[in-house]
């Protein structure tokens, strides 16, 4: 199969009453990438996602999925999805469950293969009711890719997870990854943006505020970041130390983002009680605080 489009939003909006929800996006996923969307409440990712599936309609711009719409593609199977919410009947055993999604496919997967690929092979008789919100995740999982799909969609997949669960559950995509689908999931944890995506869309007021790897988003952020105990410390003066692009409390925990951290340890050794003091180079949180607090500078 040649390199394909997955999908492809061109100039799409859609706004809520007075609220622009998703502000001129332009997103082209190709076959077989990882992408992380994220950002921060209300950025507009499940909106995104929602026209992509063809749930909402976009006032402006096309989505096409696979080259065609997304009710389409959904309707050949082409599409799994996993949404926040919904699809669960609390009643329905496990089992029932997935099969009842199986039936409304063509070419569905055994139901107690996608359970064992969910990880949940022995639930196959336990009621939706009695499950933990992790189970109840993970029967999600098993009804996104019973269709045996080419691109799954997942709307913050591992919400109300520990760590643990969180864990396993990336090891059952990183199944499906394996096997060449291309896989598109909103989050909110950077870290799984970092561990698992080829490719990290960073969302903000509705717009497309970065698109790279996560390597290319944190490198996009030079500088260092100073985290330091300082006791009674005047923030606003700190704020205002030049080489300072934003800081954040912790407790008494300072985190400076800084351009220039010579300078601004220079500061804080000489006129501050900072002790405990860390420099590291940017991660994925920092760029993203980094690239959110330029954007609030510009807006
Ligand atoms: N059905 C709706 N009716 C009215 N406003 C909506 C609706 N859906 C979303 N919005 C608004 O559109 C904006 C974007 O919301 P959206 O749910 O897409 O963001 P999100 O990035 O997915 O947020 P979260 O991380 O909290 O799920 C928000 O201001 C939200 O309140």
């Amino acid at each position: 199969m040649t390199t394909q489009t997955a999908v492809s939003l061109k100039g799409v909006t859609k706004k809520y009453g007075a609220v622009l929800a998703v502000a001129g996006v332009d997103l082209s996923i190709r076959t077989g990438e990882v992408v992380a969307l994220l950002g921060p409440n209300g950025a507009g990712k499940s909106t995104t996602i929602e026209m992509l599936l063809g749930l909402v309609r976009p006032d402006q711009g096309s989505v096409q999925v696979y080259g065609g719409t997304p009710v389409d593609a959904i309707a050949q199977g082409q599409v799994g999805v996993m949404l926040q919410s919904g699809g669960i009947i609390e009643d329905a055993k496990v089992g029932e469950l997935v099969n009842l999604v199986a039936g409304l496919h063509n070419d569905p997967m055994p139901v107690a293969e996608a359970l064992d690929r969910a990880g949940i092979g022995d639930l196959a008789d336990r009621k939706m009711k009695g499950l933990s919100g992790g189970q109840k995740q993970r029967v999600r999982f098993a009804m996104a890719i019973i269709p045996q799909p080419d691109l799954i969609v997942l709307d913050e997949p591992t919400t109300g997870m520990d760590v643990e669960a969180r864990r396993d559950f990336w090891a059952s995509m990183h199944a499906e990854t394996a096997r060449g689908r291309t896989v598109l999931f909103a989050t909110h944890y950077l870290e799984e943006a970092d561990a698992y995506a080829d490719r990290v869309v960073l969302m903000r007021n509705g717009k497309v505020v970065a698109d790279g790897t996560a390597a290319q988003i944190k490198a996009s952020v030079s500088g260092r970041t100073i985290r330091a105990t300082v006791p009674g410390a005047d923030l606003a003066t700190l704020a205002s130390l030049p080489g300072v692009r934003n800081v954040e409390t912790r407790g008494d925990v300072v985190l400076l983002q800084c351009a220039d951290s010579d300078d601004t340890l220079r500061y804080l050794l000489g006129n501050t009680r900072a002790h405990d003091i860390e420099v590291t180079s940017a991660d994925l949180e920092d760029a993203v605080l980094a690239i959110g607090a330029e954007q609030e500078t510009l807006a």
